[in-house]
Formats: C-alpha cells, structure tokens, sequence
C-alpha cells in the first residue's frame, strides 16, 4: 500500500520533535500503521530549521495554506498554534477533505464544537491527544479505554510549565521569573507564557477532557481559571507544614446539577501519588465508578514527548483512512447526537475544602469570632494552626484554617465578614483543597 502523505504546518518545537521522530522510528511506526507515514511538504516561517528538520524529500514553503491545498496531502498537521491562522487551515483542511492531527488545545477548547460538527460533515478525522497532557496518551483512555464507566471527576496537573515553575521554587529556591525564563528555554511554555502561569493553558486542557467524560460540548468560555502568578511563598510554607503540596490542579467534576470545571492552586496531600508529581511532569487521575481511580502519568510538554502523542494520533488516523469511515470513534467519545446538555457550574457554586489564612491580632476572642462566623455559614473546621506573623512582632499572628467540604459562596459570604473583623488585618488567603480519595 502506498504510504500516506502527511502535510505539517509548523516546525517549531513539537514540528520538529515530529519530524525527526517520525524519520528515526520509520520502520517501526510503518509495521504499526500498516503502511508507511510520511512528511511531503512542511510550511514553516523558518524555511532552513524546515529543511533542516524534515530533510531533502520534504517540499518547504512558507505558506501554510499551500499544504492544506496541496492535493496528495492525505492528513494536515497543525503545529502552529493560536487561533487564527490555525483556525483557518483546520476548517479548510477539513473542507478539502483532509483529515487533521493537532496539538492546539487552545483550538479544540475554544473552537472544537463547530470544528468537529465541520468534520463529521466531511467524514473525516480531527485527533488531539498531544493537546491534553502532552506525551500523555490520556485522551485514548479517556474516548477508548475507560467507556465503560461513569466517569465522576478529573483532577490532573496539566500544565508543564507552572508545575515546574513550582516545583524549582519550592527545591531549589529559585525566583519565579528565573524559573519561567528557563521553561521557555526548554520549549515547555507557550507562545504567550501567561497563558501557562494564568491557568488558561491548564483551563483548555481540562475543557477537553471534561467534554471527553462526561459527553458535554467543549465550553472553555464557563471555565473558572486561577494561576500560580498570585500564589505567595509563605502559603507553600505553611501548607508543607500541614501536610499538603500546593499544585495548579485542574478538577472537572459531576454533580447532580451540572458540571464542575475549575483551575486554581490547590492543597493536595502529600502523601497522594500526584502530590509528588513534579518538574514538567503531568497526572491526570480520573475516577470511573467501575474501575475505580486510575492515574495517568508522564511528560507533559516538550518536543519529543508531545510528538509522541502526535504520532500516535497519525497512526490511528492511517488505520482509520484505511478501515470503515461508519466506524470511527466520536471526536468526543460520545456519539456527536447524543451530547448532554449539563450546565458548567458557577464556582459560586462549587463544593471543596479550603486553607484560609488571615493576618489576625494575638489577643484572647480573635479565635472565637472567626470560628463563629464560620459555623454560621455552614463550614466546618478541619484543622487550624497558628505561628507569630514576624520574628520581631508577637501581637500578631498567621492563623491557618483548613475546612471540611463547603461550598463556595458560603466562604466567600464568611470571609467577607472575617475581613471586617477589626481584628484581622487586610484580605484573607483563600486556596483550594483537595483530598483525591479514590
Ligand atoms: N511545546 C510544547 O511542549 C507543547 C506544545 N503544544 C502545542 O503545539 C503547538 C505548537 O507549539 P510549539 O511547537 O511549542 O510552538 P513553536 O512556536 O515552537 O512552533 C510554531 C511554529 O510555527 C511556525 N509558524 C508560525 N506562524 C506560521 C505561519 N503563519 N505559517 C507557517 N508557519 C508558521 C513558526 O515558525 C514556528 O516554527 C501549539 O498549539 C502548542 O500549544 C502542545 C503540547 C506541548
Ligand atoms: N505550555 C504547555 C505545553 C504543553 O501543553 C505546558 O507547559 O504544559
Ligand atoms: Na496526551
């Protein structure tokens, strides 16, 4: 059978991580597909890394849409990124009839519902498993391994870059901007890193998996998103001391009333298996009522390791080229006309357990007015611990509150009247908890 002729616009990172990967496991990733895979035109704004990249056979032309017209393309690969150009050749790849393989979670999250309807249209394939964790390959058991289940929650750290921004803080010491600065070296950040530190990045990923589990279209637009940029060193401090870890989490849970699909730094226990998730390295646990929890974990950014998951989709797309288009796995895992129409819930609405930490005077009935306030709107204390606020001044205290599951607007209410307490100083601390008991 001849080989499938693949077009790739974009050879920067991950672009270049698929190409030469896709030449030095040739052999073996041909006898896996059924015939061989291959690379014949590539658009690139650096035409010689292009070259250099994809090797004397490849075409190399500057204008990407020359590649999802070019009539022997049987699949597009979009390593752009963003949403304009990108956007613009997947919908005219498809339109042409070319199946699409694409890292860009940020498109599928924000795009995916007209892109997939476009597709079904035409009969053809979008995959994106390097979009959801990299390396990865969380999608598949997400769409294939695990469809048996009732999916009830996801909680994953899925964005390389702030989990190693703050695992070398937390090791090493480092200052936040040095950490960033060396992600980008590395090639882990985005185009634009706030998009990584802001939890925008980490928010695209978990639309995706929850539209997965749950059979709901993608709704990027009702995510709640927190990033690490906020976080202060002495929270880590103090959660180290109780106990817990403090990682960028994404949760997607369901609850009878909808969907929950947050992103915010979250406590987690340290002795859980993800706790001890660091550097660029991703998890993804997800919690099935059949199987029970399951955790997926493995490198989430990256040139090789992304092209990894991209590959992988090349392969499933050449079988399913070759096999009956009827039977094609569903973009999102569910048939596309048997969708739910769950709402997302406001996070007025979401239900977890919170760390507060408040800047309080260290005088006796401190303690007893913010209990009070909080038994009165329903929130339960777990655990508290209080330490001196400086070394030099013992008339104020750090007083540290971890509660039992409440809901959040019921937190913000009691905050609200805590921060009015003549006796605690300026804002309170308000992070997320999680336990992940399986
Ligand atoms: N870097 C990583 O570890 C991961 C990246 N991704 C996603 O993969 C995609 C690509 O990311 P990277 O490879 O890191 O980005 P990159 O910036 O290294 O590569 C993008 C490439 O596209 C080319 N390009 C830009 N505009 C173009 C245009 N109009 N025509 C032709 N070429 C153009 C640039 O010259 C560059 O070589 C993004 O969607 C990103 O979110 C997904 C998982 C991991
Ligand atoms: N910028 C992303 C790249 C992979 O998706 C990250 O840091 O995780
Ligand atoms: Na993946």
């Amino acid at each position: 059978m001849r080989a499938i002729h693949v077009g790739l616009c974009g050879v920067g990172t991950v672009g270049g991580g698929t190409a030469a990967v896709l030449k030095r496991n040739a052999e073996e990733i041909a006898r896996r597909a059924g015939r061989p895979i291959k690379i014949i035109i590539a658009a690139n704004r650096d035409l010689d890394r292009a070259r250099e990249m994809c090797g004397p056979d490849v075409e190399i032309v500057s204008d990407a849409l020359k590649v999802v017209n070019h009539p022997d393309v049987d699949i597009v690969v979009e390593l752009i990124g963003g949403t304009t150009i990108a956007k613009e050749l997947v919908l005219k790849a498809i339109a042409n009839g070319k199946h699409v393989v694409t890292a860009n979670k940020k498109l599928i999250a924000e795009y995916g519902n007209e892109i997939f309807e476009r597709a079904q249209e035409k009969g053809v394939t979008v995959a994106f498993e390097a979009a959801v964790a990299g390396g990865i390959p969380v999608i598949k058991a997400l769409r294939e391994g695990l469809t048996a289940n009732r999916i009830e929650w996801i909680a994953g750290i899925i964005n390389g870059t702030s989990n190693f921004i703050l695992t070398e803080m937390r090791d090493k010491g480092l200052a936040f901007a040095d950490v960033l600065a060396e992600a980008q070296r590395l090639g882990y950040a985005e185009a634009d890193p706030t998009f990584d530190i802001e939890g925008h990045d980490a928010g695209h990923k978990l639309t995706i998996m929850s539209a997965i589990a749950f059979g709901i279209p993608v709704q990027f637009d009702k995510a709640y998103l927190e990033g690490i940029s906020k976080l202060d060193a002495a929270d880590i401090k103090y959660a180290g001391e109780l106990g817990y870890r403090i990682k960028l989490l994404g949760v997607t849970r369901r609850r009878e009333n909808g969907i929950e699909l947050r992103v915010a730094p979250t406590l987690i226990p340290h002795k859980r298996l993800i706790a001890n998730v660091d550097g660029v390295m991703n998890a993804v646990l997800v919690k099935g009522d059949a199987v029970g929890a399951t955790m997926y974990y493995g490198p989430g950014a990256g040139a090789e390791p992304t092209a990894s998951a991209v590959i992988a989709d090349l392969v499933d797309v050449t079988r399913l080229a070759t096999a009956d288009p009827e039977n094609r796995v569903p973009h999102l895992a569910f048939q596309p006309s048997a969708l739910a129409n769950l709402p997302i819930l406001p996070i007025d609405e979401v239900e977890t357990c919170y760390y507060l930490r408040m800047d309080a005077e260290d005088r006796p009935g401190v303690l007893a007015d913010v209990s009070r306030i909080l038994a009165d709107a329903n929130i339960s204390v777990e655990s508290m611990l209080q330490r001196p606020a400086t070394e030099q001044n013992d008339s104020r205290a750090d007083i540290i509150i971890l509660t039992h599951q409440a809901v959040e607007k019921n937190v913000n209410g009691a905050l609200t009247k805590i921060e009015a307490l003549g006796s605690i100083n300026g804002k309170v601390v308000k992070l997320r908890l999680e336990h992940l008991n399986g």
